[in-house]
């Protein structure tokens, strides 16, 4: 790797960071950040990355999700226990649609820094600086939370080495029995319109069990039925705290940042010669790019020439967030290339990012026919061009909010302040994210057989 160490991309320009009042604390923050022990093993790391080379080979399918931003305030275990089961729940849907492994990746344990449209916010005529996540400031309107703190990342360290040691003790200690797992979260069955769907799925899941139980498998024989595994990931936006968790994997001598199995840089700081594309070109573990609707195919294969130079498969997952009208008419060009060139990438869709409006009242919000309207239209396009679309990304919650509109119980513009508590940008809430994972399932089965 050439002149490129943890600390390279502090030459480089860089957008979307703080401004510390402290340069000294600064410094002292990220030395003892440094002695800490790593997040994650780099040994997960390969095995992460291995899986994904099998998606990108069209084998298995990626599951991405979380909060859009983690916080500090609504840390508690409930709340990482209901994510987590969501996203198990949605992975056993399409490993069943897709007949396929199903990567399970959390937008947790470490999603607390967040890229802004505007280094500001206005209210009543008071401006102050923009909520950047509570890694970097306080999301309270006032002048004092408003002020970048470097011990935020003392705390973000903590509060990702609790939720990484609980999602560990779910993964692993029962609650992700395949027996359990189709049994959660049945509320969403009652108004759903997919409710017949659900059940028959449930159901041959019911009778598979039964079968392997007569066969002598079963949770006490084998530990996949019992267990499983969940893979954490986060924009690694916040450079100083990524270089301070970076490490030189004693196996293999390469360094990995720690502080998470997967990270993304995001649509806003991928600009090929800047400090994000510069630290992530180093590390090596896999990598995310957000790709937004302006992106070029050239673009595209410079980010993929220095993130990935020898082309190896699992290295990169190529996140595209166009929207549901842009979709059509931006992405096929880079499929096209993309695939022209035989790079190996992971093709994943966010359909949260490119759907973003504002309601009447202010709110940002999403609505779940325009999530579900870009998803398809991934499925489809993909098809068209003989790519694999083998992935999703999603900003939801096991928690039962209301910041999406729409979906089997129709929340409507006026509802969205009944349970409006996202950090930043409006989740799809438990109800309407296993409702997606219905419909997308569907496209996923097609995809596999290779129908459109
Ligand atoms: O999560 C993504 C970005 O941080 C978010 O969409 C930016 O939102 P903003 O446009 O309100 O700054
Ligand atoms: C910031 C995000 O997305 P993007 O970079 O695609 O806007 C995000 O995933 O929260
Ligand atoms: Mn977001």
């Amino acid at each position: 790797m050439t002149n490129w160490n943890s600390r390279s991309w502090r030459e480089k320009p860089i957008l979307q960071q703080p401004d510390y009042a402290s340069p000294t604390e600064l410094q002292a923050v990220e030395q003892q950040l440094k002695q800490f022990p790593p997040l994650v093993f780099a040994e997960e790391i390969r095995a992460l990355r291995k899986n994904l080379a099998a998606v990108s080979q069209g084998k298995g399918f990626l599951l991405q999700g979380g909060d859009c931003a983690e916080s500090f305030a609504d840390f508690n275990a409930p709340k990482i226990r209901d994510t987590f089961k969501v996203i198990l729940q949605m992975a056993i849907v399409m490993t069943f649609a897709g007949s396929c492994p199903v990567t399970k990746v959390a937008r947790m344990a470490g999603q607390y820094a967040k890229p802004r449209s505007s280094g500001t916010e206005t209210i009543d005529g008071v401006e102050l600086p923009i909520y950047r996540g509570d890694i970097i400031n306080g999301s309270d309107f006032n002048s004092a939370a408003r002020q970048p703190d470097p011990q935020r990342m003392i705390q973000a360290y903590h509060h990702s080495a609790a939720t990484l040691n609980l999602l560990r003790a779910f993964a692993q200690g029962g609650l992700a029995d395949l027996h359990k797992v189709h049994k959660w979260n049945m509320s969403f069955v009652a108004a759903n319109p997919l409710k017949e769907k659900y059940l028959e799925v449930a159901e041959q899941i019911q009778s598979a069990l039964q079968f392997m139980e007569v066969l002598g498998i079963n949770s006490d024989t084998n530990a996949t039925i019992h267990e499983t595994q969940l893979f954490t990931s986060h924009e690694a936006l916040l450079l100083s705290y990524e270089e301070a968790l970076t490490r030189i994997d004693t196996l293999t001598g390469l360094p990995y940042d720690c502080s998470a199995h997967m990270v993304w840089i995001g649509e806003r700081t991928r600009q090929p010669d800047h400090a994000h594309v510069e630290f992530m070109r180093g590390i090596h573990n896999p990598l995310g790019v957000k790709i937004g609707p302006t992106t070029e195919p050239d673009d595209v294969i410079r980010l993929l020439d220095i993130l990935n130079p020898l082309n190896e498969p699992g290295r990169m997952t190529l996140i595209t967030r166009m929207g549901a009208n842009n979709l059509a008419d931006n992405l096929p060009r880079i499929l096209r290339r993309v695939k022209a060139e035989g790079r190996h990438v992971v093709w994943s869709s966010d359909p949260m990012h490119g759907n973003t409006v504002k309601a009447e009242n202010g709110l940002k919000t999403r609505n779940f026919d325009a999530i579900h309207t870009e998803l398809r239209e991934f499925f489809a396009v993909h098809h068209a061009e003989g790519t694999y679309p083998g992935g999703v990304h999603l900003e939801m919650t096991g928690e039962d909010v209301t910041e999406c509109t729409g979906g089997a119980y129709q929340i409507s513009e006026h509802d969205l302040t009944q349970r409006y508590k996202t950090q930043c940008d409006p989740r799809l809430n438990a109800d309407q994210v296993l409702e997606l994972a219905f419909l997308v399932a569907d496209s996923l089965r097609d995809a596999r057989n290779g129908r459109g």
